[in-house]
């Protein structure tokens, strides 16, 4: 997928402020955000449900303006929101779709038998969705959108609001998909599961890619090695900012704590005691993605 200068404006409105990006073929690239910052507007011109309004735009090598069938046809498109049948059974829902994409009775058959397996439904097969947990419905969107084996999956915001086992579960389904050469495009609130699954990000705000790399390359230009946090009792917090400014390379100042970015965490704890900063708690660790984050938007991305 190739974008140059990629524009999307609703009216006066410009969602998608000419972006400029490649995702190469087997690569796992992620788009973080904000909301609002225009993910889910790029991501729908690369499904090619939403025509682009400025800029080129190349998704497997062809124009979604004027190849737009043929590229549905290659990919697999997994939505924010679940679109299963509720009155189908689980092994239905692949049916449908696999129809839907042309497949014949025999083949539909054995796809549903294999997408079954892939999404660990297998024992659920002959089940109602409706009461399925959130978890297995997102697998199975998931085994449905690979009805049609494509080379490239969109995910929109594929964990969100599932609990953390059940993200674990999801993320190792979709790692066996990159090991097997598809390419993932991901839409994400969440930092560990851009670390987890993407080769590469851009971290979009405003319209606008603020920063473009691999999660260690962008901890690396973005963020200091490590990051020292304290917490103080409620009321205190405020007085020891201007008390520790001087001890790293910067501060964030969050409602319940403050962020110490600095390359030597101990050092600058036991710097802020002599100066009389006694906070409850403290912790040194390593910058993430939620820093380069704070530090590109000056948002943090736990709304
Ligand atoms: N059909 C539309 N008509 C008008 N404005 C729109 C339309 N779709 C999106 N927008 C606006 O474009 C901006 C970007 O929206 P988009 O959904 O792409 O953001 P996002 O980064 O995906 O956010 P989220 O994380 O909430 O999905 C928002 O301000 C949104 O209100």
């Amino acid at each position: 997928m190739h974008a140059e200068g990629l524009s999307k404006r609703f009216g006066e409105f410009e969602a998608v402020r000419g972006i400029d990006l490649s995702v190469r073929r087997g690569e796992a690239f992620g788009f973080l955000g904000p909301n609002g910052a225009g993910k889910s507007s790029t991501m729908r011109m690369v499904a090619c449900v939403s025509p682009r309004t400025g800029g080129e735009l190349r998704v497997l090598g062809m124009d979604p303006n004027t190849r737009g069938p043929h590229i549905r046809a290659r990919l697999g498109v997994v939505p924010q929101e679940d679109t299963l049948d509720n009155e189908l059974t689980v092994r239905q829902n692949l049916h449908v779709y696999g129809r839907y994409f042309g497949l014949s009775r025999a083949q539909v058959r054995a796809k549903a038998v294999e997408l079954l397996e892939f999404a660990q439904l297998t024992d659920r097969a002959e089940d109602q969705v409706e009461p399925l947990s959130g978890g297995m419905k997102r697998r199975l969107t998931i085994a449905r959108s690979l009805v049609n084996d494509p080379e490239l999956l969109l995910l929109d915001e594929p964990t969100t609001g599932l609990d953390p086992q059940a993200r674990h579960l999801l993320w190792d389904r979709l790692f066996r998909l990159k090991q097997s050469g598809v390419t993932l495009i991901i839409t994400t609130h969440y930092m560990d599961e851009a670390e987890q699954l993407c080769d590469r990000l851009v971290v979009m705000d405003g319209g606008r890619i603020a920063a473009e790399g691999s999660p260690a390359e962008l901890i690396a230009a973005h963020s200091t090695r490590e990051v020292l946090e304290l917490r103080f009792p409620p009321g205190e917090q405020q007085g020891h900012v201007e008390q520790v400014r001087g001890l790293a390379d910067r501060v964030e100042v969050l409602p319940d704590r403050l962020l110490l970015y600095t390359g030597d965490g101990e050092a600058a704890l036991a710097a802020a005691h002599q100066r009389g900063v006694r906070p409850v708690t403290s912790l040194v660790r390593r910058s993430t993605l939620e820093d380069v984050f704070l530090r590109l938007t000056g948002r943090s991305l736990v709304d």
